[in-house]
């Protein structure tokens, strides 16, 4: 049986749009129905037929739905769950996919303290954002974590769960605090990094930015396809999971002077044995099944 049959979609970017486009394909006789706060998003999404409805408010595209699922900016959580509060129906559940979770439990409690809330990330995602950038395969075989705070329904976690299977996802479910952590170093600080190092490179007076683009073949390409990833989701993440940020930052910057000591005194036996450990990680993550599912790495879309 299906776990929803109204599924109501607020944030109609990439994320959102790779929900509607996923329930669309996986499970077609639910109804869709989105809102956007961009009327150029609404637009577009109208224009390719993302939804069966698009709605004018927020609160109207709630109105009779079983399955709301925040897909906005992490900073934008609290002021959706206000702007849905009036029209929420008692026995909808409520789910988002914000990139971390403390934060973005407080800000939907502070404004919805009675709604079922089961909060959710799916693990998946590429550098594009946009109504026109989702694509109905985004979440096959990736995970998605759910975090829900203690003494959620367990009937509601289920439900929620069945619906990131059907949409192809793996699922996990975790303690948000720990969920932010681990993301914080798989995640949000390799976005820090790529952000940092494409900065330095367009930064350096000796290089010209010609240079930069003409030779950018390999490693400094990678980084700027990160680099490329929107500002606003950044700006929000950055902000709203501040703490383990700074903790794992702490952490890297430690063993980024090792690494310098160990160039500067030509110990090459300990750079040699962090490389090989290192080479190991991408052979697991590769062997776990876990590869990647942007188009450009040869899977197909819809
Ligand atoms: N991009 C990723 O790789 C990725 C992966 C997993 C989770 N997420 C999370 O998903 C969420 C959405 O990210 P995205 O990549 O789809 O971003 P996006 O920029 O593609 O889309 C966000 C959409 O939300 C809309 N929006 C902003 N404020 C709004 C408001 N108050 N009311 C209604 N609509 C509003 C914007 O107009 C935009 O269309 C974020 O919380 C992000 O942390 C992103
Ligand atoms: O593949 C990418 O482009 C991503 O950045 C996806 C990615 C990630 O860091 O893994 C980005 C943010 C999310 O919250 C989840 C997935």
């Amino acid at each position: 049986m299906l776990p929803f049959s109204r599924v109501a979609v607020i944030g109609l970017g990439l994320i959102g749009s790779s929900i509607a486009r996923g329930v669309r394909q996986h499970m077609p006789s639910v109804r869709v129905t989105g809102y956007d706060a961009d009327p150029a998003v609404r637009e577009t999404a109208v224009r390719i037929d993302l939804c069966d409805d698009i709605a004018d408010t927020a609160g109207t595209a709630v109105i009779d739905a079983d399955l709301v699922v925040l897909c906005v900016p992490v900073g934008a959580m609290g002021a959706v769950a206000a702007e849905i509060a009036a029209d929420l129906p008692a026995d909808a559940i409520l789910s988002d996919v914000g990139s971390c979770k403390e934060s973005v439990i407080e800000a939907v409690r502070a404004a919805l303290p009675d709604a079922v809330f089961v909060p959710a990330h799916p693990v998946a995602g590429t550098e594009n954002s946009g109504p026109e950038a989702g694509f109905a395969s985004l979440f096959h075989h990736r995970w998605c974590i759910i975090t829900p705070p203690e003494g959620t329904e367990p009937l509601a976690i289920e439900r929620v769960l069945e619906f990131w299977r059907r949409l192809g996802a793996e699922v996990e479910t975790m303690e948000p605090a720990h969920h932010d952590r681990v993301l914080a170093v798989t995640s949000h600080l390799p976005h820090l990094i790529a952000y940092t190092i494409v900065g330095t490179a367009s930064d350096l007076e000796e290089v010209t930015a010609s240079e930069v683009i003409k030779y950018s073949a390999g490693g400094f390409r990678d980084f700027t396809r990160i680099a490329a990833s929107d500002p606003t989701m950044w700006r929000d993440v950055f902000l709203a999971n501040r703490e383990a940020v700074l903790d794992m930052l702490q952490r890297f910057s430690e063993d980024l002077t090792a690494l310098q000591r160990a160039i500067r005194w030509g110990k090459g036996d300990e750079l040699f044995e962090l490389f090989s450990r290192t080479r190991a990680v991408r052979r697991s993550i590769i062997d776990s099944g876990q590869d990647d599912a942007r188009p450009d790495f040869g899977r197909s879309h819809d």
